[in-house]
């Protein structure tokens, strides 16, 4: 599951420099589109797309929705911001290993990005954060619970990748509090209804299935707002790095999280009583309603980015 040998970037660095104009080599920030999301580097300036089957050490990504490519080009007023987006990721459900997965954020690193910016489509365990369709759709991670790091399946085990990086990342003040608090300052900026940003905490679970009833009351009494199936990894390949991180997540369905089972032994009982019981219809997640969901909403995350970005700090 995880490699052995020291990484080697080199034969990486220089086939995506190869692609590049000098003044895209260096890009400062990173973004990285989660299911429906590749939107986001459509307003890139002189951009310039290096498909992943032509970087060495770069997996498919197999999702729908999820492109194969990185997108480099320049954002924001003025001469712009050099900026590297993934378009499209990898999940360990896929069957990419965790060095595959946390690869990209890796050489990203290397490149010389200093923020990354990471979306995702996730799932509402939050009464109070309802689905995109509403006002409130967007979430601001300021924490997470990642059940694969705590039963054994963290993506930073094995040898350390250099002498460079912590044995033991702490991860208390993981999302930058100072690129958190741009994305409100940006959502105050576009005139955002104050109920579109949230801010919340992001539970890991290694998907595919989505969660059962009683998985999903788990993740909410251990105070999780909303649930996805990647971001992890690539959060602690970034502050392994030293990277400044902001995850932003797109609300595309509720988890259902009934307090209680209906009485199929009651339902029985009312029919063969001749007064059948009304059935309540069970709702269902699909990742068609996620991606439909994305294509509606894609538009104001790619809005609140760009903001964020006019926001940076220079230099
Ligand atoms: O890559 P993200 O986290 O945006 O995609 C979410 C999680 C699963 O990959 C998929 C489930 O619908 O959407
Ligand atoms: N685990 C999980 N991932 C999602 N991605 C989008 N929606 C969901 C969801 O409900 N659960």
């Amino acid at each position: 599951m995880h490699d052995e040998q020291p990484i080697d970037f080199a034969p990486t660095l220089e086939a995506i420099t190869s692609f590049l104009p000098l003044n895209l080599q260096r890009p400062n920030l990173g973004i990285i589109c989660g299911s429906g999301l590749s939107g986001l580097a459509e307003d890139f300036r002189q951009v310039v797309i290096v498909p992943y089957e032509m970087i060495p050490g770069f997996g498919h990504s197999s999702v729908p929705g999820h492109k194969s490519a990185l997108a480099f080009g320049l954002l924001g007023p003025g001469e712009g911001v050099p900026v590297v987006a993934m378009l499209g990721r990898f999940h360990p459900y896929e069957g990419h290993s965790m060095s595959t997965v946390i690869f990209p954020v890796r050489v990203m690193a290397k490149l010389g990005i200093k923020d990354l910016i990471i979306t995702n489509a996730a799932g509402s365990l939050n009464p109070n954060i309802p689905v995109g369709t509403r006002k409130s759709f967007l979430v601001v991670i300021q924490d997470h619970i990642a059940l694969p790091n705590l039963t054994g399946m963290n993506p930073l085990l094995g040898p350390q990748i250099s002498s460079d990086v912590p044995r033991f990342l702490p991860l208390s003040n993981a999302y930058s509090p100072s690129l958190r608090r741009l994305a409100f300052l940006a959502a105050h900026q576009l005139s955002l209804d104050r109920s579109a940003l949230a801010e919340g905490t992001y539970a890991w679970v290694s998907g595919p299935t989505y969660e059962t009833p009683a998985e999903g009351r788990l993740l909410r009494n251990a105070g999780a707002d909303v649930v996805g199936m990647s971001t992890i990894p690539e959060v602690l390949a970034a502050r392994e790095a030293g990277l400044k991180v902001m995850v932003l997540s797109l609300v595309t369905n509720f988890v259902v999280i009934p307090n209680e089972y209906r009485s199929l032994r009651e339902e029985v009982e009312a029919e063969l009583s001749g007064k059948p019981i009304e059935i309540p219809v069970v709702q269902t997640v699909s990742h068609e309603e996620v991606l439909l969901i994305g294509k509606e909403k894609a538009t104001v995350m790619m809005k609140l980015v760009e903001k964020v970005v006019e926001l940076l700090p220079v230099g």
